[in-house]
């Protein structure tokens, strides 16, 4: 093929011939760019999955030592169907952990725990108006316990069954403005807060609803839409979200060859969540652990991409800097599930104007681009004896056997950590009996200041909520298990997010063949990225076909 040269990069070797020649190009080895690696090595596409990193799973990774198993990034998904396919297709599927779905996530507010309803088997709070979201647009309603204020439950109450105030037109509200409008400021306080810094670690004043929880603030359009309902009481939208769930589960139901799981339940592998990119691996022909080249395998590790370019047969030219020195791939089609921030500088000759959009995708705020603040996530286990001798309500139990998913501190409680994972009570075996094991998030858009910190600091802060929230004053010093900051965690969906993808996707259509991809545009949850995987794989195959 014809050598490709920019006037941009003079000093970019010229290429006779590419070291690898593929049909489909995978840049970035994370959950969404291996589950599309399965998906189309399995359906025969002839495929290459580069990573800049040594192993696949991209910010998946857990750990095991001394009788402990945690995870150094996300702790858990809620089961979808996408995760139980690809694990019944991997043979790993007797691997799968599912939590105890009644365990609640708590909030600490004024010195006490107090838990969120959960889904169904949940001991439901007692005492006043439930109004609480699931992450897939349900609106859960019930009681709340003593969470909110009686004049804060009545406004919640009128928002969600009689109505509120419509939307200013065309304005894309942030979660605050969303929330306060609908349910009220006490609501976005004390439920809605914390669960944003739960999922994004982000900032709810500069989050767009729309965007960052698209599928909750529909719920609002669902209610207008209903004939009866003029005045946007979000009970009814909720509702009609819920028949349309159903709907959608009936009309593609689970193949009865996989294991049983209930939907949106939390779940792991017993080994931790690697078990799927280690999967994912060793299919493709790479043996986990090994990071140097295998004859014959479909992955290639430690290569990072430092250039994309359109060659002359309408296909694409890719080099990497890798251990061996650079190399180059031509692929007819390039999907790239890099984070935007890696991507901008290599796209540029192909995407001028998507590089110059996700220019400055990284830790800089108010700037084009997508943000990714910073997330520390620190692993502690206590004794059980050092956890509070107190009763949980709603007769959850002792405190000390932490019979939860977790505990999140809205940002008006005075503690630093975002939010601490029960990990011991999630998932069986990964802590020594009389051990609790805490997974904790610190950091986030409202504390960027976390990425200078010592890693003693850190841990210092994360004993410290743990002290605030969960111990005794006289507990021991923790077992730190691992402190692993993520400088660019988690890509924020903030105002204008949906015009820039949009962007994004008229761009794409002038470079057929080639699509940016990855968890800021379809989604940050880890079943959002293995659907993606699934998805994106025909699409690569349709067009390879045509
Ligand atoms: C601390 C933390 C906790 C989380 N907790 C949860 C949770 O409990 N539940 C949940 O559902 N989700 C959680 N998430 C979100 C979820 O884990 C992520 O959205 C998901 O793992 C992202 O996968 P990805 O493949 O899209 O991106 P990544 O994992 O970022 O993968 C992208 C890959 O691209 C590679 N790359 C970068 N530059 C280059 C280059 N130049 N060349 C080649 N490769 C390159 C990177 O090394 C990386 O491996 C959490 C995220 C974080 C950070
Ligand atoms: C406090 C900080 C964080 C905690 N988890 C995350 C952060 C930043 C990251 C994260 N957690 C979840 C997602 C996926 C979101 C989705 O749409 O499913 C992300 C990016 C999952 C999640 N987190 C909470 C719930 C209820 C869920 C969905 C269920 C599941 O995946 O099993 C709430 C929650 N997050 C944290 C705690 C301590 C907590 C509740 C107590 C930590």
């Amino acid at each position: 093929f014809a050598p490709t040269h920019t006037l941009r990069r003079p000093n970019l070797r010229l290429h006779s011939t590419a070291d690898n020649e593929v049909d489909c190009l995978v840049i970035g080895g994370g959950i969404s760019g291996s589950t599309l690696a399965h998906n189309l090595h399995r359906s025969g596409v002839n495929m290459l999955l580069t990573e800049a990193r040594d192993y696949l799973g991209g910010n998946v990774k857990s750990r095991k030592e001394d009788g402990f198993i945690w995870e150094e990034g996300p702790n858990s998904f809620a089961t979808q169907p996408s995760i139980v396919r690809i694990a019944h297709e991997l043979n790993i599927d007797d691997q799968l952990v599912f939590a105890d779905e009644s365990l609640p996530p708590w909030v600490h507010h004024n010195g006490k725990l107090h838990p969120l309803p959960k889904g169904k088997g949940g001991k439901g709070p007692k005492g006043q108006l439930e109004l609480v979201f699931g992450s897939n647009g349900v609106l859960k309603f019930g009681l709340l316990g003593d969470l909110l204020s009686i004049p804060g439950t009545i406004r919640a109450g009128i928002g969600a069954f009689l109505g509120h105030p419509k939307a200013p037109e065309g304005k894309d509200e942030t979660i605050r403005e969303w929330v306060t409008r609908t349910l009220g400021e006490e609501v976005f306080l004390r439920c809605i807060d914390p669960f944003v810094s739960g999922v994004y670690a982000g900032d709810p004043e500069t989050l767009s609803m729309k965007a960052a929880l698209g599928k909750i603030a529909r719920i609002e359009k669902y209610s207008y839409d209903i004939e009866w309902n003029k005045f946007g009481a979000i009970f009814y939208g909720g509702l009609a979200r819920q028949v349309e769930l159903t709907k959608e589960r009936k009309a593609d139901p689970p193949d009865p060859s996989w294991v049983d799981f209930e939907y949106g339940n939390p779940g792991s592998f017993k080994e931790g969540l690697s078990t799927l990119p280690n999967a994912i691996s060793e299919g493709l022909g790479q043996p986990v652990g090994v990071p140097d080249f295998v004859s014959g395998s479909k992955v290639r590790l430690q290569w990072k991409i430092t250039s994309l370019q359109s060659d002359s047969n309408g296909g694409y030219l890719a080099t990497y800097d890798t251990p061996e020195g650079e190399k180059t791939v031509k692929a007819k089609t390039v999907v790239s599930t890099a984070p935007a921030h890696a991507l901008s500088e290599v796209i540029r000759p192909v995407l001028p104007k998507v590089s110059s959009l996700l220019e400055s995708s990284r830790k800089v705020r108010q700037q084009k681009g997508i943000y990714h603040p910073p997330v520390y996530a620190v692993t502690v286990a206590y004794p059980k004896k050092a956890f509070k001798d107190v009763e949980l309500a709603n007769h959850f139990g002792p405190l000390r056997d932490l019979p939860g998913f977790g505990s999140l501190n809205p940002r008006t409680e005075g503690v630093r950590t975002l939010g601490t994972l029960w990990s011991s009570s999630l998932f069986p075996g990964r802590c020594p009996k009389d051990y609790n094991l805490l997974l904790n998030y610190i950091g986030g858009s409202r504390d960027v200041g976390i990425a200078d910190l010592s890693v003693e600091e850190v841990i210092n802060e994360v004993d410290k909520g743990c002290r605030q929230v969960l111990l005794k004053e006289d507990a021991p010093k923790p077992k730190v298990l691992g402190a692993k900051l993520w400088p660019t965690a988690i890509p924020q969906y903030e105002i204008g997010h949906l015009e820039l993808m949009e962007e994004l996707e008229r761009e794409e259509k002038n470079t057929p063949g080639l699509w940016i991809c990855g968890n800021y545009r379809s989604g940050v949850a880890f079943p959002d990225c293995v659907t993606f995987g699934y998805d994106h794989a025909k699409v690569v195959k349709d067009f390879l076909q045509k």
